[in-house]
């Protein structure tokens, strides 16, 4: 099965990977005791040991702390895994279990995507706990958390919620605590799967009270194609200290950017007056700022993951759909998603606090619409906010949209980071583009 995986993936232009080539992965010969998603949240919770009331959280941890023990000094002590001693594959049969349907379905009768990412998430710390097994119990002395989604790609318009959904993946790069995780997502028409997205996530394995880093098993390459993705993952990681480098927090914007931002400035200055005070709207433009949409979540028990803090698949949901709602109520109709990317997760969410959420168009061109969801807490009784993410959306709708204009240095900051997350997607969808909704 990993032989043709690996073979599957140089016919479909890079990872990740179905099983077979199309036309050979059928049905009935795959599912067949194959985890559903239940099972992963299921599996999950018992590799953790989560508490099952939150009454018990304290005592649960308590207990964790003792697994402290089992955790290597160093890298070297561990053993070295293959690539396909963590590949997973999960079924979602949403073909086969109406009532399961529900709770996918959005309005158009399509797959709502915020469920996905949910399902991406828990998938990919499965993976990784896969690959950092250890062989002596059950429980797992780590804590396996998302740190990054550096690419969701999407290579379909439609996410049927009538046909059964099959998600692969598996470890392609390891650092001394982070992982790179490959994911596929595909999709069951004719008794055959077809591809409906690529991600790529980073996983960081920590303590068992997920207070420190701990060090995770080396990955042995077993064939060239192995080497390659391993080589990609490498490439990754640079690309992401060179972005954060260049990051428009750090450093200036370049000189073409500066150039750019000046004539829109300029072009929002009253031709009537003398003044760089006076400003007016081009024709088909609208002010950045009044694109915002926000929203408030408090932070509830229920909503906990199995460290006691709120799960990385939840973050993402909720800002995936403001995220949407804001290009849909910029627009006025129905946007599509095309990408997904860098989505940083920078700290924790404790129970208990209030979340806010903050999206904006920050990009347009023609038809395609860039927000960004910006997230922070704070703690209830302090006034203290701190960032946890920043979500970046590339969407399409059907009709071109108005062009929008920062009115203040920060808003033109914003705008030139949108276009750079733009620019960056459509580059690597140079062979065509890819819609969901
Ligand atoms: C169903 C169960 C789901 C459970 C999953 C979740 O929901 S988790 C919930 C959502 N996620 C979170 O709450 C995580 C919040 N973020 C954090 O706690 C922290 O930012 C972090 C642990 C990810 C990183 O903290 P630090 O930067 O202090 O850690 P440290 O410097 O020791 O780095 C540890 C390793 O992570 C890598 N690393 C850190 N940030 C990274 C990033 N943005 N992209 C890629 N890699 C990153 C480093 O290179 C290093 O790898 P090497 O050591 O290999 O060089």
């Amino acid at each position: 099965m990993w032989r043709a995986a690996m073979r599957f993936r140089a016919l479909n232009k890079g990872w990740p990977i179905l099983g077979r080539s199309p036309g050979q992965e059928t049905f009935n010969n795959r599912t067949k005791g194959t985890l559903n998603m239940e099972g992963v949240r299921h599996k999950l919770r018992e590799i953790v040991g989560i508490s099952k009331r939150w009454s018990d959280h304290v005592k649960v941890m308590e207990e964790r702390k003792l697994l402290h023990a089992l955790l290597p000094k160093s890298q070297k002590e561990l053993p070295p895994r293959r690539m396909k001693d963590s590949y997973t594959e999960v079924i979602l049969p949403l073909g086969t279990q109406p009532m399961l349907r529900e709770k996918y379905l959005t309005v158009y009768n399509c797959v709502r995507f915020g469920r996905i990412l949910e399902d991406l998430d828990s998938l990919g710390v499965l993976i990784c706990y896969t690959h950092t097994k250890i062989d002596s119990g059950k429980m797992s002395p780590f804590s396996i958390v998302t740190a990054l989604v550096d690419k969701i790609d999407l290579c379909k318009k439609v996410i049927s919620p009538e046909n059964d959904i099959k998600f692969i993946g598996h470890v392609s790069w390891v650092g001394k605590t982070s992982m790179e995780v490959k994911m596929q997502m595909c999709q069951l028409y004719d008794t055959v799967y077809h591809p409906v997205l690529n991600a790529t996530f980073v996983m960081v394995a920590r303590d068992p009270e997920n207070k420190g880093p701990a060090f995770i098993n080396p990955l042995v390459l077993e064939s060239p194609e192995e080497e390659e993705l391993f080589k990609q993952g490498e490439l990754n990681k640079g690309k992401r200290i060179a972005s954060t480098t260049a990051s428009l927090l750090k450093m200036a914007p370049t000189a073409e950017e500066r150039l750019a931002v000046h004539n829109m400035f300029l072009s929002t200055l009253d031709p009537r007056t003398i003044s760089f005070q006076s400003r007016v709207l081009p024709p088909d433009s609208v002010w950045m700022e009044d694109t915002k949409l926000k929203s408030l979540h408090i932070c509830q028990p229920e909503e906990r993951n199995i460290f006691n803090r709120i799960f990385g698949g939840f973050l993402m949901r909720k800002a995936f759909e403001l995220g949407w709602a804001t290009a849909c109520h910029f627009a006025g109709s129905r946007p599509f998603l095309v990408a997904v990317d860098d989505i940083m997760f920078q700290r924790p969410v404790e129970i208990g606090s209030l979340l806010f959420f903050a999206s904006q168009v920050c990009f347009t061109e023609k038809n395609h619409i860039q927000v960004r969801v910006h997230s922070e807490v704070s703690v209830p009784g302090t006034k203290e906010h701190k960032t946890t993410n920043v979500f970046h959306f590339t969407f399409l709708v059907e009709k071109e949209v108005p062009a929008v204009i920062p009115k203040t240095y920060g808003d033109s900051m914003l705008y030139l980071d949108g276009q750079r997350h733009f620019m960056g997607t459509m580059h690597e969808k140079a062979g065509g583009t890819a819609i969901i909704q």
